[in-house]
């Protein structure tokens, strides 16, 4: 008998939330990986439901990662600034496809003094979302350090990445384009997906995280076939990197980009 109450109405999700933005996503198939599906109908998720998946969220002080996690989790917008020392982390159950699927949200700090306590909770993440501020170009330009300290304590080739840019509320149309630019250039040399998004006023926010977790799931799920089942004399490993083959794994060389 499950001792979890069932898991909320507004986290089930059963279709392929879109990305944000075709230049720059993880992949831009429209529908789950058709094995994906296949395994959740048969339920041969193996142990993908049982797991907590653990998304940690890296940037600079003061970007929004604790808004953005809160406004997600809880549904609520601090407008005063309060520092997290350390790390702090919020659970979120959803149901993928018929299967129930929890993601562990870790909310780093962003200050240099407690970043070093914040790095040993680093390890073992299978998304890592990078934060800036979408009006304060100093914090883009510190997302290839952020990603290159995470992803010294992770696998560099199974661990998706996010590049969100926050307080799409305060800037204009025309601030917010230029730094747009950037940012999608940026996240394409970083293979991590682009969001932008206000934690105040909670526009994409919903969105983001059920990409996030539609993602990690579909991840889950595709590794956990592929260790139960056995390759076969003759199986062709597909290495051309196009859109048309979205779900092979990331070239080892990837982290080079932050060197
Ligand atoms: N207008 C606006 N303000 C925001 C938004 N997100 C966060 N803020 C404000 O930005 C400040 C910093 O937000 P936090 O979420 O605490 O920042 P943080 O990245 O967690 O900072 P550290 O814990 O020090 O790393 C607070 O005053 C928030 O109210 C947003 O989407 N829009
Ligand atoms: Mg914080």
């Amino acid at each position: 008998m499950s001792v979890l109450p069932p898991v909320r109405r507004d986290r089930i999700v059963t279709e392929l939330p879109p990305c944000f933005t075709r230049e720059s996503a993880l992949h831009t198939k429209d529908i789950f990986h058709p094995k994906v599906k296949k395994a959740c109908q048969d339920d041969r998720t193996g142990t993908v439901g049982l797991k907590i998946s653990k998304i940690i969220v890296v940037g600079d002080l003061s970007v929004g990662k604790t808004c953005l996690i809160n406004r997600f989790c809880k549904n609520t917008f601090d407008k005063n600034y309060k520092a997290t020392i350390g790390v702090d982390f919020e659970m979120e159950r959803f149901e993928v496809l018929g299967v129930p699927f929890s993601l562990q949200l870790w909310d780093t700090a962003g200050q240099e003094r407690f970043k070093c306590i914040a790095s040993t909770y680093y390890r073992g993440a299978q998304a890592i979302i990078i934060v800036f501020d979408v009006n304060d170009i100093e914090s883009l330009d510190h997302v290839k350090q952020w990603l290159k300290d995470a992803l010294k304590e992770n696998d560099p080739t199974s661990v998706l990445l996010f590049l969100v840019g926050t307080k799409k509320d305060i800037s204009s149309a025309s601030q917010y384009s230029l730094i747009e630019k950037d940012a999608i250039q940026i996240a394409k040399e970083m293979r991590a997906e682009y969001w932008a998004l206000s934690s105040l006023t909670g526009e994409n926010v919903k969105e983001f995280f059920f990409r996030v977790a539609s993602l990690t799931f579909e991840a889950n799920v595709l590794s956990e076939l592929e260790k139960t089942s056995p390759r076969k004399i003759g199986d062709v490993v597909r290495i051309n990197n196009n859109d048309k083959n979205p779900y092979q794994r990331r070239k080892k060389s990837r982290s080079d980009c932050c060197q």
